[in-house]
């Protein structure tokens, strides 16, 4: 067995991490006691014990625990936004391109993506990098998350809560945390118009990249690369071409894929093919942050990386 830390067991991230972790047949969950859960000694001691230590923590707190991994030479996954494009962590994206699984297998120091760009970097990325979309594209990203992508702050906001907006667009000062990962793994020389939104259910996420084609470029040809390149994945599915695959259809939700690891891609276009929408369905807590976590650790430790990555 291999024993995992998971710092922030008792939050959103973390409680998902660990019910995951439940039912996998080759990982104990080593859990600190909760009175003494900011007790950095206590800390240390089991994530010298630990195999793994997973950062379900807010950013600043993430910092304070990556220090002592640094000094004690542990192995840390951290689903926070601290270590995204830091120099010396490994992006947690297996599906990111042929070398990062094994990246991620030898990493020290493993950062779990944010929820939006695990959809918005799967849909750009190959397409800028085989020049199917401009490197130097202005491009806008449009999203809407269920509200536990936000925490207990967000939840509490939420539950309970009979005046909570059914639909808030945020993000409006252009500097939502999310933007330099998007920008850097999505390999965009400029930094894109991102709009995400918060609507009054709990979970899912829904992502739709609008883009202009000029010359030979079609919806159409973007499709096909997109599923070339997932063709080979587990928990990447590229819907066929125009077809809205939604149980709610004629609308495209972003439900479906609860308590699941799967992300759901899919291309539209008008007739002339010049008008595109990418999408991206995915859980926020799940492919987006918990189901993700777990695949990651799976790698780290030797194992396939489908155990236990669904709720
Ligand atoms: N929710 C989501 O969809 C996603 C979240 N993330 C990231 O995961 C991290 C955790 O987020 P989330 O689970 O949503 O947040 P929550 O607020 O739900 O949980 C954070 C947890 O950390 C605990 N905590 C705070 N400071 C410390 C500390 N110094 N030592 C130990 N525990 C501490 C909190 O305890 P207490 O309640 O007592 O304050 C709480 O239990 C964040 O960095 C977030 O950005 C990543 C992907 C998606
Ligand atoms: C609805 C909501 O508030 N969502 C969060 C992002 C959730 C997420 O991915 O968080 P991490 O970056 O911590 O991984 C936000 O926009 O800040």
């Amino acid at each position: 067995m291999k024993k995992v830390f998971i710092d922030g067991e008792t939050g959103t991230t973390g409680l998902q991490v660990r019910e995951r972790l439940v039912n996998h047949p080759e990982i104990e969950v080593i859990s600190i006691d909760e009175a003494k859960k900011r007790d950095v000694e206590e800390k240390r001691r089991l994530m010298k014990e630990a195999d793994v230590t997973v950062l379900c923590l807010p950013d600043e707190a993430a910092k304070d625990t990556v220090a002592i991994a640094k000094a004690e030479g542990c192995r840390v996954l951290d689903a926070s936004s601290v270590h995204r494009v830091a120099d010396g962590w490994v992006y947690g994206l297996a599906e990111l391109d042929a070398s990062q699984r094994e990246k991620i297998q030898d990493a020290q120091f493993v950062s779990n993506p944010g929820c939006y760009p695990t959809g918005i970097i799967l849909l750009l990325k190959p397409l800028v990098e085989q020049g199917l979309l401009a490197k130097d594209g202005h491009y806008t990203v449009n999203a809407i998350s269920g509200y536990t992508g936000g925490g207990k702050q967000l939840i509490e906001k939420y539950e309970g809560n009979s005046d909570a907006a059914t639909y808030g667009t945020y993000g409006l000062n252009f500097k939502h945390k999310h933007l330099p990962e998007i920008q850097k793994w999505s390999q965009l020389d400029n930094t894109p118009i991102f709009i995400p939104s918060v609507g009054n259910f709990a979970q899912g996420m829904l992502i739709s990249i609008p883009v202009t084609l000029s010359g030979s470029m079609t919806g159409e040809k973007l499709h096909a690369a997109l599923a070339a390149t997932y063709e080979e994945e587990d928990f990447v599915t590229v819907h066929p071409f125009n077809e809205v695959k939604d149980s709610h259809a004629p609308f495209l939700t972003p439900h479906g894929l609860e308590n699941t690891n799967q992300v759901e891609l899919a291309v539209f276009a008008s007739e002339d093919g010049k008008s595109v929408v990418l999408s991206a369905k995915l859980d926020n807590l799940g492919k987006g942050a918990s189901g993700a976590a777990v695949q990651n650790l799976n790698l780290m430790l030797g194992f396939a990386e489908d155990v236990a990555v669904v709720l």
